[in-house]
């Protein structure tokens, strides 16, 4: 029924399925597959069209655009947002990211460097220092920054004037915000998981840039097995062309899609040893919860944010899995999934 040993042989690493970026041909290619305008960038309907709108508005007052938080699972088209809000302005974008900003002057030095109505990206934003967020406060409201000068008794504090600029921060994470930093963002945009059709656009597309044949069935049985994410999508292409390069003369069907996703263990529902892995162990171990975070980490060796920043959201989108106050649950259709049947709810004690 469900095959232990595969499951404890994978490491996270390999995890074809993992939102992440897998190493830096990866991120090459994504790259080249990253859409550069608005009206290449498919899906999340509502903040394409509310970007438009404040981008259009803003560049006709010619003014900076407000600042931007994108928030959502990793590989959802966040980085990708920064780039194309960048290009649509008009103007540059600069990228770094909260865990890399530790000194106040490092954030100083590269808010002093912008120029007018430039786009400052930084990525991971729930974890920048406090020491630097502090300077962020007043250069987001005022455009102006306080720096200290000298050393010891000399020092004084000197008052920088910046060029209007728009911070666009992407995080995994809005809850691990400050509430002072979240405030100071005039445009809040929360990234949804994709729909099959939706995704099934981006496989195609990406099949074309990468000179990938496919039919549309078979962009859309890659489209139904990626999580929702354009970064799976376009990594599963990648596997599924491989397959079909060596047994079906490059052409990808849907009938060659499932045969290689299925070869790779992404199942019917999309999902991968590592999600089974998680929902196996909660209908084996903990008889399909409610269980704490911290039991299921425990059981399948995994970090409690990787759960919760990775492999989760999605199953819980789906409806396979929920989050309640005493704990995490499968639902019905996961015991289904894994073709088990569910105990009686209060149990046989209870039971008529
Ligand atoms: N709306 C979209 N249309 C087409 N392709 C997309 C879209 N969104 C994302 N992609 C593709 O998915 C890849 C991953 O997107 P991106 O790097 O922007 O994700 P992210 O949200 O920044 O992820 P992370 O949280 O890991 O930083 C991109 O290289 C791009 O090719
Ligand atoms: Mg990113």
């Amino acid at each position: 029924m469900i095959e232990t040993d595969k499951l404890k042989a994978v490491a996270p690493a390999e995890r074809l399925i993992s939102a992440t970026p897998a190493d830096r041909q990866e991120d090459a290619i994504e790259r080249a597959l990253r859409p550069k305008r608005l009206a290449e960038y498919v899906g999340q309907a509502k903040i394409r069209e509310q970007l438009e709108i404040f981008i259009q508005a803003a560049r006709k007052r010619s003014e900076a655009l407000d600042h931007v938080l994108l928030f959502g699972p990793p590989g959802l088209g966040k980085t990708t947002l920064a780039h194309i809000v960048a290009a649509e302005m008009g103007v540059n974008l600069r990228q770094t990211s909260g865990p890399v900003l530790e000194r106040a002057g490092d954030l100083a030095a590269l808010l002093t460097n912008l120029e007018p109505h430039d786009v400052l990206f930084i990525d991971e934003i729930h974890r920048l220092s406090p020491v630097v967020e502090e300077i962020l406060y007043p250069a987001l409201e005022d455009f102006q920054i306080d720096i200290m000068i000298g050393e010891g008794p000399a020092a004084r504090s000197v008052k920088l004037d910046l060029p209007p600029f728009t911070l666009v921060g992407a995080t995994t994470r809005a809850g691990m915000l400050t509430n002072p930093l979240r405030d100071r963002f005039g445009i809040v945009s929360r990234l949804e998981f994709y729909t099959p059709e939706e995704l099934g656009f981006i496989v195609s597309r990406s099949a074309r840039l990468l000179n990938v044949e496919i039919d549309d069935n078979g962009a859309l049985e890659i489209a139904r097995r990626a999580r929702g994410t354009p970064r799976i999508a376009n990594r599963l292409l990648r596997r599924v062309r491989d397959y079909a390069e060596v047994k079906a003369n490059g052409h990808i069907t849907a009938a060659v899609a499932d045969a290689a996703l299925r070869m790779l263990d992404v199942d019917n529902l999309g999902l991968d040893l590592m999600d089974r892995k998680l929902l196996s162990a909660m209908l084996e171990k903990f008889g399909g919860g409610p269980v704490g975070l911290d039991n299921i980490a425990a059981a399948i060796g995994e970090s409690t944010d990787t759960i919760e920043d990775v492999i989760e959201p999605y199953l819980i989108q789906q409806g396979y899995l929920q989050r309640t106050p005493r704990g995490r649950m499968a639902t019905h259709s996961i015991w289904q999934h894994f073709g088990l049947a569910p105990p009686r709810p209060g149990g046989d004690l209870f039971a008529q």
